[in-house]
């Protein structure tokens, strides 16, 4: 499972505007369309390797892809069937079905399949799950390649529904851009390889996919605290923060500060007694202050907390911190990063609905901050609309103490005093990439390690 890197992620709706937009510039939707049904043909051309294709067509554009692909084919050599599930019912399809000069075959029970099933089904216009007894023919082709028309079809391409689709693709080809489904649980797995087919459209790139991690060599002039400084406050569980703050240097930090803690993790880590944490809290040299690994809930964190947040340097607030300080963070707006998994998300925002990417944004424009709501499908948003999805990850990074780790490397970006969601994707990038390097076996304290 893979998607491309740094590459641009659309809504239905968005989908549409873009369209239009390329309409507005003189290329036509039956232009677009081509273009696609081209880009189609091309990947099946290449996963069939001269094996015989099936392409099922639906009735709307998708579908058009479809037929348009299936013409190329032809002409190609490429032994190419096409079953449909009705006459299209858009002029573009209706336009493309045209151009289609062989049989159409039904899509029922009687359906022979062909090593390659081309799934032009439904796209980004499904409006509700598909019916069971399609559901249940198309389940007759699950063991057959399958190349997935900008969707699998069956899912909601928004994903906020958790509609599955009764064919798992083997390769996605995303028309355009990729869509919200493509990078969230549940559907993103069942779309396999996600490959990306721009057909000339313009498309905006606020939300993508994660970029490329590049490594950066500090500059020639560089010293410790150009570098960044980072404060973690340890709390009674002193193991949690010792791996922030081992991963904050690790990740890059110039000079790291381990306060409330007897135990460095690293002789290069300053390990003090919480006395100094307001003396602390006061050096200009601090660039970022992490709390909440190894915080539980309670009267402690709230001190903390509010005293961090009184100090107005930039933030990551990590687990119960996240709760701690909610009520106060939209009030003075500064740099900070929010860090939740699922079960904290749920906890800080129960009122958001939507999908991941929707309820990501929403938390993000509510508390003025960047939040980083993990899990296999990550999503980063930024309170002006930004977004990076950064699935697949690495499932490696399934295990305890990672997010204490993820905490520490965003305490280190952000101290670097650059913008806070470049920060949160610098981290998460550099995240993956340490677990990607590391793979079978990981444990949190190996990403921090040499
Ligand atoms: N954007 C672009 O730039 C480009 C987009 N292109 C392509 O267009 C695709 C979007 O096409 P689209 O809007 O026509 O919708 P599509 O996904 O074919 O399905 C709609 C049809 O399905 C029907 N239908 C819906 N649910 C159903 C159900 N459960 N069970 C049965 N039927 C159901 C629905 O009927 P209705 O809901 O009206 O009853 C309607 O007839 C997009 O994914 C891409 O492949 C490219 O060609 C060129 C560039
Ligand atoms: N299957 C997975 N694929 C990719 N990343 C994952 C997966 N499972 C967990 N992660 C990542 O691992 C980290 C776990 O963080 P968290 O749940 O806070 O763990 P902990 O509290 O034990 O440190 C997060 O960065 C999350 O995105
Ligand atoms: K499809």
């Amino acid at each position: 499972m893979s998607v491309p890197a740094d590459a641009p992620i659309l809504t239905s709706d968005a989908m549409r505007e873009a369209e239009a937009a390329c309409a507005v510039q003189g290329t036509s939707l039956s232009e677009l369309m081509e273009l696609a049904g081209a880009a189609v043909a091309d990947t099946a051309w290449r996963m069939a390797a001269g094996a015989p294709i099936l392409i099922l067509c639906g009735p709307g554009n998708n579908g058009g892809d479809g037929y348009v692909a299936a013409r190329l084919l032809a002409t190609r050599g490429a032994a190419v069937r096409v079953a449909a599930l009705s006459e299209p019912s858009t002029e573009l399809a209706k336009a493309a079905r045209a151009g289609w000069s062989g049989p159409v075959e039904a899509v029922d029970g009687r359906l022979a399949p062909a090593p390659l099933i081309v799934d032009a089904l439904f796209g980004v216009g499904l409006s509700r799950p598909i019916a069971d007894d399609l559901a249940a023919i198309l389940g007759h082709f699950a063991d057959r390649r399958i190349l997935a028309v900008d969707v699998p079809s069956g899912i909601d391409s928004d994903g906020a529904a958790d509609w599955m689709p009764p064919l798992r693709a083997d390769v996605t080809l995303a028309l355009g851009a990729l869509k919200p489904a493509h990078v969230l649980l549940p559907t993103a797995p069942a779309c396999g390889r996600v490959l990306l087919a721009p057909i000339g459209i313009a498309a905006n790139k606020a939300m993508r996919t994660l970029p490329r991690v590049r490594e950066t060599q500090p500059e020639a002039t560089a010293h410790k605290f150009t570098r960044g400084m980072v404060l973690v406050f340890a709390g009674p569980m002193p193991g949690a923060a010792g791996l922030t703050a081992a991963a904050a240097l690790r990740a890059g930090a110039g000079y790291v500060v381990l306060n409330g803690s007897e135990r460095a993790p690293f002789s290069a880590i300053i390990a003090e007694s919480d006395a100094k944490f307001g003396e602390r809290l006061d050096d200009p040299r601090v660039g970022a202050v992490v709390i909440g690994p190894g915080f539980p809930a309670g009267d402690e964190l709230l001190f903390d907390v509010e005293a961090a947040l009184d100090s107005g340097k930039p933030l990551v607030l990590d687990a119960a911190a996240i709760d701690a300080a909610l009520p106060r963070l939209s009030e003075t707006p500064r740099k900070t990063i929010l860090t939740p998994h699922e079960g904290e998300f749920a906890r800080a925002f129960p009122q958001l609905y939507g999908s991941k990417i929707d309820r990501a944004k929403a938390a993000a424009a509510r508390t003025q901050a960047v939040v980083v709501y993990k899990g296999a499908d990550t999503v980063i948003a930024a309170p002006d609309g930004r977004l990076v999805a950064a699935w697949p990850g690495s499932p490696w990074l399934a295990t305890a103490g990672t997010g204490d780790v993820l905490a520490g490397a965003c305490g280190a970006m952000l101290a670097r005093g650059g913008d806070a969601f470049d920060a949160a994707v610098a981290a998460v990038g550099w995240h993956i990439a340490q677990a990607a390097r590391i793979g079978p076996g990981l444990v949190a304290d190996d990403l921090i390690r040499d």
